[in-house]
């Protein structure tokens, strides 16, 4: 039988022992080696042609007699020689033992070792003088005369796991010639390794699995090994990936936080005010022009203010054919001032003076222009400017005036507040008038602003936008009416009378909540009862249906609500009465609401006095019908109207006898005479409008419990009904 026959057969033979020998098994599986350790096993050492006594120098030089050149002349050699029937785990030892006689400890052996110098690259080596078992194995005197044996056993060894000491650290010289060798040794390998585990050595990381699968079947590796490799492979595998995960994550991590940071950056620097600024005022992208952007609006969208719009019109001439003005040598006005009340349509008309001349329109807000950051305002207005006068004709509307153009505090506390307008003075001083730049400032707090700015050759002409009378009322509504569907009986007039006072923000509005009105009770148009619902809603609050409110309370509100209805129907230059209610509406439990018959440009004595009168005639109603004790807070803020009343007429329109017809604009500042004659003035007027409000209650007592009643019974009352009732006539039920 060929020697290599009988190798295999032993190799053969140890695979069938091991495979029965669940014990053994167990112990090989619980031996599990590393994988690098697994890889350095394999490698069979260099042949080494020593002889058996030959000193061991770890850096002798050997030569490698490939195993498969050898001839194969020698006498078979069997386990039996060797006096051991069947190869076990256990019996490696005892093989070692008759292969290599007195090699295990104790025996004293010729020692082929010294102690080194140079350590060397495992402890086994270090106590042994051989790299590792294999090499220990050759060099014995058995060696030379069954050298194919022993190779053979140590190839088939090769599959058994080996104890490999291996030192936990690697010198440099070590690490140098291990790398070496270990390359060389793979090469090597590659011969001597059995197929499957060049497969395994050569593997290309990513079919790791399935060829290791693969080559399990293929090379019928037995079962017991097979786990081992796998656990090897797996957890080299594992540790590789984990490492690889650990290094992607916190690459991601590093790649997250750079992210958020460049976002942070990027944040702070477009809201950095000086940036930002440069980025709204100069770049095309976001220029100052007007945030609402309104296309092309006229003179036709503003209703109501005809003067203001006569005013305005010989500006537009100027932006549309400016040459038509230098010609004569006239000077337009630089700066206009639009001053009139909230929602009276001054940015409208700015508006529309850019879009009857067509020019661009350049918005800002003068709170824009104040900012924490010292400078940042006067930045912003110099960016505007140059901006506007690149693209000039054009207008520069700045709204809000009052808040950038303030009278300049002198005070060591704000000592940069004048640099902003300081600038707009000198932006403005800057640019000759006709050059084709107008700027429009609206505000409407005139007496505010600093007197530098409304001097000639700044805001020099002032346009007066008042809120709109009767007439120009009427046709704002009609304006805003023709937007929506509204029913023919729709009388705009009527509505104008019942809103004296009202702003075009505030009629648009009106139009707008009967719309939404309409809408909600499911009506095709908007009509008369929907206008007068969205009316009281912005004369005396949103109704407020939810609020239970009892008897007792009812009541009260009843009486005291009918206590002014009485007071303005009897007083003879009292505002009309629109209507009455009881029902809750915004802060209050009741309400009357009063409407000149037409706009008051001026008011008289007799009317303001008249006014504190209807304010008295809550309070005086609760004691008059439930006695002293049992008057309420509710008149608080009637007595807040008169008192404001009163304190306008001492202080303000000098109707007061005794301090006669000089304006006390800062009371604080007063002397103490001064200002306690001002109290004693305004207690006397209150006190003798109470009066008067006695009188008349009492007088009408019968009048005001039949109004009272009927507030009960029908909770709101118009002009009409009131008068009805308190002319004795019975209301027909609703
Ligand atoms: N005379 C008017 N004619 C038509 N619509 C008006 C008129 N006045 C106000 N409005 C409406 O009210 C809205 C607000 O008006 P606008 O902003 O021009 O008032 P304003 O005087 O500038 O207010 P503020 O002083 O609070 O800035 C306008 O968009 C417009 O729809
Ligand atoms: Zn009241």
């Amino acid at each position: 039988m060929e020697l290599n026959q009988t190798c295999h057969i032993t190799g053969v033979i140890t695979v069938i022992f091991l495979k029965f020998w669940p014990k053994s098994i167990k112990m090989i599986i619980h031996v599990t080696v590393p994988l690098s350790h697994l890889i350095n096993a394999f490698h069979s050492p260099k042949k080494t042609s020593f002889s058996a006594n030959t000193s061991v120098s770890q850096n002798q030089h050997r030569d490698v007699v490939p195993e498969r050149e050898a001839p194969c002349s020698e006498p078979a050699l069997n386990l039996r020689d060797l006096g051991i029937s069947e190869l076990r785990i256990g019996h490696i030892d005892q093989l070692i033992e008759n292969l290599l006689p007195g090699f295990y400890k104790g025996k004293n052996v010729s020692s082929h070792w010294h102690t080194s110098h140079v350590s060397a690259q495992s402890f086994f080596e270090n106590k042994y003088g051989y790299i590792d078992m294999f090499s220990a194995l050759r060099s014995s005197c058995l060696y030379r005369q069954h050298s194919r044996t022993i190779q053979n056993i140590c190839s088939d060894l090769q599959c058994w796991p080996v104890f490999i000491q291996s030192r936990g650290f690697k010198t440099l010289k070590s690490r140098t010639r291990r790398l070496q060798s270990t390359s060389e040794r793979l090469a090597e390998s590659q011969n001597t390794a059995p197929s499957f585990v060049k497969g395994f050595l050569l593997r290309d990381r990513g079919s790791d699995v399935e060829s290791l699968d693969k080559l399990m079947k293929t090379k019928n590796i037995p079962e017991a090994h097979q786990d081992a490799f796998k656990t090897g492979f797996a957890e080299g595998f594992l540790k590789a990936q984990a490492l690889t995960q650990k290094t992607n994550d916190s690459l991601r991590r590093t790649r997250l936080i750079l992210f958020v940071l460049l976002l942070f950056g990027i944040y702070g620097l477009l809201k950095n005010p000086f940036l930002s600024v440069r980025f709204r005022t100069t770049t095309g992208l976001d220029s100052a022009v007007d945030p609402v952007q309104m296309k092309n609006v006229t003179f036709e969208h503003v209703k109501g203010v005809e003067e203001a719009k006569q005013e305005l019109q010989e500006v537009v001439e100027f932006l549309k054919n400016p040459q038509k003005f230098t010609a004569l040598g006239g000077k337009l006005p630089k700066g206009i001032l639009l001053v009139g009340p909230p929602g009276t349509g001054k940015t409208l008309l700015a508006r529309a003076v850019a879009g009857e001349a067509d020019v661009p329109f350049y918005y800002a807000s003068g709170s824009e222009f104040d900012e924490m950051f010292v400078g940042v305002g006067a930045s912003r207005i110099r960016n505007l400017f140059r901006e506007a006068k690149a693209n000039a004709p054009c207008v520069i509307f700045i709204d809000e005036l009052d808040s950038v153009g303030g009278k300049r505090i002198e005070s060591p506390m704000h000592p940069y507040s004048r640099q902003t307008i300081n600038q707009l003075l000198a932006e403005m001083d800057g640019f000759k008038p006709n050059e084709g730049v107008i700027i429009i400032g609206a505000t409407n707090f005139p007496e505010a602003l600093d007197n530098a700015l409304i001097r000639p050759g700044r805001f020099d002409m002032q346009v007066t936008v008042p809120r709109p009378d009767v007439k120009g009322r009427t046709e704002i509504l009609k304006w805003y009416l023709n937007k929506i569907k509204f029913d023919k009986s729709v009388d705009p007039e009527i509505i104008a009378r019942g809103t004296v006072g009202f702003s075009g923000a505030e009629l648009e509005n009106l139009v707008n909540q009967a719309a939404l009105k309409a809408a909600v009770d499911g009506k095709e148009m908007v009509t008369m009862k929907e206008l007068e619902f969205s009316k009281d809603k912005i004369l005396m609050g949103p109704e407020r249906r939810s609020v239970e409110i009892d008897n007792k309370n009812k009541t009260i509100t009843a009486y005291h609500e009918s206590g002014h209805a009485i007071i303005a129907y009897y007083t003879k230059d009292a505002m009309p009465i629109n209507k009455a209610t009881i029902m809750p509406r915004g802060p209050t439990l009741g309400h009357v609401s009063l409407l000149p018959e037409n706009d008051r440009w001026n008011e008289t004595r007799a009317q303001l006095l008249a006014q504190m009168d209807v304010s008295m005639g809550g309070r005086v109603a609760e004691e008059l019908i439930f006695g002293t004790d049992h008057i309420t807070t509710g008149a608080s803020s009637d007595f807040d109207n008169a008192t404001k009343i009163a304190k306008r007429m001492v202080t303000k329109f000098g109707m007061s006898e005794k301090l006669g017809v000089m304006t006390y604009s800062d009371t604080a500042k007063l002397s103490p005479e001064t200002q306690s004659a001002i109290e004693q003035e305004i207690r006397i007027l209150l006190r003798e409008s109470y009066e008067r409000a006695k009188h008349i209650l009492k007088t009408h007592a019968k009048e005001h419990k039949n109004l009272a009643e009927a507030l009960l019974t029908y909770e709101t009352l118009d002009a009409k009904e009131i008068q009805i009732v308190l002319e004795g006539k019975k209301l027909e039920l609703r």
